[in-house]
């Protein structure tokens, strides 16, 4: 395959891992990376290890300002940022410069970026959507990649499929571990059936580096805490997170999770979204998995079988693993597909086998 060159939007918990995971992928070149304050940019293709380094301990969760408008402050919320040493996040990168619009210099220099992957946190349902427009309307015409959780966020961007069509975008959704990874599982899962009655989705995710190093995630996912919503969880102060995970003793256990494998299944035909489930458990404190993570999809076969395929997670797999490999996978078929001249919107279970 030819070199791919790719941005990330949002070094946090997750941008950083993508472009350390990148390293170990063929034919991948980071070219951007950006966070709330700052963006590096090199066409050449960014020195990860010194980015790693400098935002090593120092991730800028972009919090300190709360989102009111439809810019670059749209997924703020909440008050804290880790910090070591006297510049935070990617500015401190020799690579970087510091900028309020650190979105719109990626968006600047689209026409040397082949796919854009967005490891932004999702503190308002259309803040994906929102940025989407704004390469859309930029004439940006490559692959656009997020790692969205929330089921009703697929539909804002079946909404806007007309226009990335007409932009020449390839837009996968929802290609993180869950859903992604374990909706491709599911989908591959379901081809021993001709008719699949179910799919559960249980995982667990040990997190030992905790709610500082992962804020996007743990907040996100405490929004699914029975009394929360995602506008509740963003208006938390860090204080209130860490209270809430000390009530837990630091474990989070969700069920009926509203998360878009469901959507993204019914999607590609395998079953209805009201038949999927997704739960889990959450150890903020413990680098241990909790629980194992499994896909179960119970079906029947032509020949009148009912069974339950499953595929289970290695207990040492990292959440940041399962994400970012799978991420960086879809990443490169959707720039295959986009070569190809195939645009719109795709989820992980239409870029494997059809059911
Ligand atoms: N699908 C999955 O399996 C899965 C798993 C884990 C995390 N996630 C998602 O990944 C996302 C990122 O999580 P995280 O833990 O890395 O979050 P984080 O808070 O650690 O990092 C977020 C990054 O985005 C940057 N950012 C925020 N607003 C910005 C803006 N307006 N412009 C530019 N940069 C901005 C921040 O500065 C920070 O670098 C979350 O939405 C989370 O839910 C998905």
């Amino acid at each position: 395959m030819h070199e791919i060159t790719f941005a990330v939007l949002g070094t946090g918990g997750i941008g950083r891992r993508a472009l350390e995971v990148s390293q170990h992928k063929a034919a991948l070149t980071p070219v951007a990376a950006c966070d709330r304050h700052g963006v590096a940019l090199d066409a050449d293709g960014l020195a990860v290890e010194e980015l790693l380094a400098a935002t090593e301990g120092n991730i800028d969760s972009g919090l300190d300002d709360v989102a009111t408008d439809g810019g670059d402050t749209a997924t703020s919320g909440g008050s804290g940022v880790k910090q070591h040493g006297t510049q935070r996040g990617v500015v401190a990168s020799e690579q970087a410069v510091a900028t309020d619009e650190p979105i719109q210099a990626i968006i600047d220099a689209g026409a040397e970026i082949d796919a854009v992957l967005l490891a932004l946190p999702n503190y308002e349902h259309d803040f994906i959507p929102r940025t989407a427009d704004r390469f859309i309307e930029a004439g940006y015409s490559g692959v656009l990649i997020d790692v969205l959780k929330r089921s009703r966020v697929i539909g804002m961007l079946e909404d806007r499929r007309d226009a990335l069509e007409d932009a020449g975008i390839t837009f996968i959704c929802g290609a993180g571990a869950t859903p992604g990874f374990l909706t491709g599982a599911a989908a591959l899962a379901a081809h021993s059936f001709v008719e699949v009655e179910s799919v559960d989705i249980w995982w667990g995710v040990g997190l030992k580096s905790g709610y500082e190093d992962n804020r996007g995630t743990v907040r996100e996912d405490i929004a699914h805490l029975p009394g929360y919503d995602i506008e509740t969880a963003r208006d938390l102060a860090d204080a209130d997170i860490e209270a809430i995970i000390d009530d837990h003793d630091g474990v989070l256990e969700f069920e009926d999770m509203e998360h878009a494998d469901d959507v993204l299944l019914e999607r590609a035909g395998i079953c209805d979204a009201a038949d999927v489930t997704v739960g889990g458990i959450l150890d903020v404190r413990s680098d241990e998995k909790p629980t194992t993570t499994t896909v179960s999809v119970t079906g029947r076969t032509f020949d009148g079988e009912r069974a339950t395929n499953t595929f289970e997670l290695g207990d040492e797999t990292s959440m940041e693993a399962n994400v970012n490999g799978p991420a960086l996978g879809y990443l490169k078929a959707g720039v295959r597909r986009n070569r190809n001249g195939e645009y719109g919107v795709f989820g992980p279970a239409e870029l494997l086998p059809r059911f």
